[in-house]
């Protein structure tokens, strides 16, 4: 009896663990962030309200392809997840779920999306999320990230797609102002990671991954993110420069901007070893400020008319 009960779980695997393994593959929470910065160059793009079905597929599409670009990431990956300990619970690192079941979700939610897209939106936006979909599954992550320290700042352009992929979302074509929105998140890209690299630099050591802090040194590393953060301050200037954003985006900006650099002074001083951990933590409240005022004034200044 007691040996049914300690067998049943392994000898009986269910939908439902699969489903939220699944799930697992996602990256739901970066997505989400993805998510939001898409939505505000799709409100950007257009003086009143962009049509909603764009809004609804776009999100969708652009959503689902960043989806399987998460779950190829998890396949590709899955033996060096397996020795860093914040990744080695994931489901294919842990052996949980299947490669071959983790691919095929892989490829389905990729197809999906970018099926999609050109279907109910443009063909421009599916084109635009292929790429940035094969640059972080497959460049980024199959290539990059094993051959040199500057991965994540090449790869940081895929990431910092999503802007760009709302407004051709709505308007169809590529234009400077969803440019300015990609350099924010390209800028922003290497104080949020290296500070979480500082942090599980053991981590991405034992995995023989050259991230900055492994092959220059945390205190070169620290000085990075001390010069990017600078770089990221003067990009969210610059939707103001073009006249883009007013004057409630840069009181916003200004006070995120001190916080973000006080946390990254912290870092780059090396005053407490939580400093870059904690300095992680912000950089993703930072950046869904600097993008939530950016919505916050557009509509402001479209309801002042
Ligand atoms: C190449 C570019 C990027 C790299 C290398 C990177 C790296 C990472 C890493 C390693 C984590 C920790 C994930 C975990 O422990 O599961 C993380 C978390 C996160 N990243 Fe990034 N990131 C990049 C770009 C972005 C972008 C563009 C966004 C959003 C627009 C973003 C938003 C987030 C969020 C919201 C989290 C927290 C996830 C959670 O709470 O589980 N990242 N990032
Ligand atoms: C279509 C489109 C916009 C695609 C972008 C897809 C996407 C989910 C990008 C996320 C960037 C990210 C979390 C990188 C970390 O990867 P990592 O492998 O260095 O981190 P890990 O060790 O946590 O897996």
């Amino acid at each position: 009896m007691r040996n049914i009960t300690m067998t049943l779980p392994t000898t009986r695997p269910s939908l439902t663990w699969s489903w939220k393994e699944l799930l697992g593959l996602c990256k739901i929470k970066v997505v989400a962030v993805m998510l939001v910065c898409t939505a505000v160059g799709m409100a950007l793009a257009t003086p009143g309200l962009p049509p909603l079905a764009n809004v609804v597929m776009g999100l969708l599409g652009i959503g689902l392809a960043s989806c399987g670009a998460a779950a190829f990431n998890h396949v590709i990956d899955r033996h060096l997840d397996a020795v860093m300990t914040r990744t080695s619970r994931r489901p294919v690192a842990s052996k949980r779920l299947p490669v071959v079941v983790a691919l095929g979700w892989a490829i389905l939610l990729s197809i999906a999306g970018v099926a999609l897209l050109a279907w109910q939106v443009n063909p421009l936006t599916a084109a635009l999320t292929f790429a940035s979909l094969i640059g972080y599954a497959l460049i980024y992550t199959a290539f990059l990230k094993r051959a040199t320290p500057q991965n994540i700042v090449i790869g940081g352009l895929a990431g910092a797609a999503p802007p760009l992929l709302g407004w051709v979302a709505v308007t169809g074509q590529i234009s400077p102002e969803p440019l300015l929105l990609m350099l924010i998140i390209f800028a922003w890209t290497p104080p949020h990671f290296w500070a979480l690299a500082i942090h599980k630099c053991d981590d991405y050591s034992r995995a023989g991954i050259p991230m900055l802090p492994v092959t220059h040194g945390v205190p070169f590393t620290r000085l990075q993110i001390w010069l990017y953060g600078w770089l990221t301050v003067l990009a969210t200037l610059l939707p103001i420069m073009i006249g883009m954003s007013g004057a409630l985006y840069f009181l916003v900006v200004l006070c995120l901007n001190a916080r973000f650099m006080v946390w990254n002074w912290r870092v780059w001083r090396g005053l407490d070893s939580t400093a870059p951990i904690g300095a992680f933590w912000f950089s993703i409240r930072y950046l869904l400020g600097v993008f939530g005022a950016l919505l916050l004034d557009h509509y402001a200044t479209s309801l002042s008319w």
